[in-house]
């Protein structure tokens, strides 16, 4: 999709409010004519070259009822504008977030989520900017128009001599903001440099001590300044200079009609209010020309916000950035909305798990062509099964590609029997429960953190509680459950952490549960209890746990071991501790780190 195209889709997503607007602001920029020919009548009465019969009254009167009219459609004018930038923002915005909210979990977006909410406050915004300036356009082109073939009627060559020069430098000053933007971009460049190096030596002090390398940060960050310095100069002298010129234009402007127009005004060919419409029409014509280059500026920039936005999407194509569609994330989301308040709303229950298959299951990171390639698995209803292998062997992509939070390059997946279409909705409560390997805590309620959202049923929280041992933890902390953790609350440490993420799944009911290196900052004996407990309260859910921990190997019905992306092999812990190396040096590795 090209820029022109992009804002084509963006105009017709709402053609009538978008006229409507164009209607109002072109009448906004048309009203000055008027002034400017009640000025010039005036002036030409004044000197018996005229005659005005309104009288002086009737001027002031034609020249306030001109600027009241104007006031009212320029507030007329704002409420279309915003109604019409609001309006395209939300609908790229909420396209966005649909395309977000439908890519598999791990892979949603491609890029930091800072500069994610970047792409969709920034660029939206920027895209705004321009399809809003394509307006004003319209109504400077009148005015132009008009303006122009009034002036040329009075005198054609007052008008180029005029009007040539300053179109001319006006042009030239403009055609440099592309520079003045560059300058700028380098500034805010260097400037995020110092505040970044500011924000690591803060985070950093301790590693900077240990190392003594007090000396060289500093030096560092006082090239970084001097970077700045140099580049703001440039910023601040070119932004100046423009700024200048613009300001001066109307008074180059006059100077010049000055100078042309005594001889004229002489010999009777030019009158004093034709002099002063020249001078009134000049302010309006030197701003047509700063307001075309400043939708020219959004509008290459709107190209830039485009392809960021693109980025978000992943190939998809670039048609569902502008997708006229109505603005909630799904139909009828306000009684699903209400449902779901009422807890009386889980996803498509597909009933209790009798036999999970997964076979050819592939998934390669593009970045590395590293993943899993052609695995198969048989989960029993009601079975323990754990994926065991070394650093790197595929274990946490297996399960996130088996829980469609990775996009599958291939395979299929059975729930009883019946293909999975889309694992990344189909695994979710009261199917299955997942708890991940780095688990994200919120600043809030220790409470909330377990529940997210999920009404508190009887005794399901104790219950999910005590399964992931953490009754102890929540007796010592000052306000229990209510305490305040994440970033802006208490720290929790990692074994917390983890069995806060376990009790966040242990409190939905599902018929799998999925945990990915659940125990590994966890203390020998609070691990046994918890694979204990979760043994014994799961009843008849089949559980998948990635894990080279003996406590959770022992529990094992059947154990899977990977290597280089694949199953090596697999068996009980006895029959992997006689025939497969791999698992021998698991096991023993483990007893040297209790050790
Ligand atoms: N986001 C990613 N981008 C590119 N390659 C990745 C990514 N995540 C993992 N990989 C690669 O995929 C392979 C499998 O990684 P995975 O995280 O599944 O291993 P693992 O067995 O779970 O390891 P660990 O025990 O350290 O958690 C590795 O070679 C890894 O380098």
């Amino acid at each position: 999709m090209t820029t022109l195209q992009y804002l084509i889709r963006l105009i017709t997503y709402r053609t009538r409010l978008y006229v409507f607007n164009a209607l109002a602001w072109s009448i906004i920029y048309l009203v000055p004519i008027v002034p400017g020919l009640i000025t010039k009548e005036f002036f030409d009465s004044l000197t018996g070259s005229g005659s005005l019969k309104m009288g002086t009254w009737g001027i002031i009167a034609l020249v306030l009822g001109a600027s009241v009219g104007r006031v009212v459609v320029i507030v007329l004018g704002f409420i279309t504008d915003v109604q019409f930038r609001f309006r395209m923002g939300m609908m790229l915005r909420r396209n966005l977030l649909q395309h977000v909210l439908k890519q598999p979990g791990a892979r949603a977006i491609p890029v930091s989520p800072g500069e994610a909410i970047s792409h969709f406050r920034d660029d939206v915004d920027q895209s705004e900017e321009a399809a809003s300036w394509s307006v004003d356009v319209f109504g400077l082109t009148c005015f132009a128009a008009v303006s122009s073939y009034i002036l040329v009627g009075i005198d054609l060559q007052m008008t180029l001599l005029v009007f040539l020069p300053l179109v001319v430098v006006v042009s030239v000053a403009q055609l440099s903001t592309s520079r003045l933007q560059k300058y700028r971009a380098a500034s805010r460049e260097s400037t995020s440099r110092v505040t970044g190096a500011i924000s690591e030596m803060f985070s950093n002090v301790q590693a900077i001590q240990v190392a003594g390398a007090e000396e060289r940060v500093i030096e560092r960050f006082r090239q970084f300044n001097d970077d700045r310095r140099r580049t703001m100069l440039k910023d601040k002298l070119m932004g100046e200079a423009l700024n200048s010129i613009f300001a001066n234009t109307v008074n180059l402007g006059t100077g010049l009609i000055l100078l042309v127009a005594g001889q004229k005004m002489q010999s009777g060919s030019f009158t004093i209010g034709d002099f002063s419409l020249f001078v009134y029409y000049l302010t309006f014509i030197t701003s047509i020309i700063t307001n075309v280059g400043t939708f020219i500026t959004h509008f290459k920039q709107m190209g830039v916000a485009l392809e960021r936005l693109l980025t978000l999407l992943q190939g998809a194509p670039a048609r569902l950035l502008t997708l006229k569609d109505t603005l909630y994330l799904r139909k009828g989301h306000d009684e699903e909305l209400a449902e779901v308040a009422a807890g009386s709303v889980a996803s498509d229950a597909a009933g209790p798990l009798r036999a999970l298959e997964v076979s050819g299951l592939t998934y390669r990171f593009p970045e590395t062509g590293r993943g899993i390639e052609d695995v198969r698995l048989q989960l029993k209803g009601g079975s323990f099964t754990v994926v065991t292998g070394t650093i790197g062997s595929g274990k946490t992509t297996l399960v996130r590609t088996l829980l469609g939070l990775l996009p599958k390059d291939e395979g299929t997946i059975k729930w009883n029997g019946r293909v999975v279409q889309d694992p990344g909705t189909f695994f979710t409560p009261a199917n299955s429960a997942y708890s991940a390997q780095i688990p994200r805590m919120y600043s809030d309620t220790l409470r909330n953190n377990i529940l997210l959202g999920q009404r508190e049923e009887d005794g399901a929280l104790e219950g999910a509680i005590h399964a992931a041992v953490m009754e102890y933890d929540i007796e010592h902390l000052q306000h229990g459950l209510e305490t305040m953790i994440g970033p802006r609350g208490v720290k929790l440490s990692g074994g917390q952490m983890q069995r806060t993420a376990a009790a966040r799944m242990l409190v939905r009911d599902a018929q799998l549960y999925v945990f990915d290196d659940l125990s590994s900052a966890l203390d020998v004996e609070t691990e046994q209890k918890l694979w204990e407990r979760l043994f014994e309260s799961r009843g008849d859910a089949t559980c998948l746990v990635v894990s080279h921990r003996r406590a959770a190997l022992t529990h094992a019905d059947h154990i899977i071991v990977m290597k280089e992306g694949r199953i090596e092999a697999e068996g009980t812990a006895e029959e992997l501790l006689r025939t497969n190396e791999t698992f021998q040096e698991l096991w023993s590795g483990d007893e040297r780190a209790k050790g």
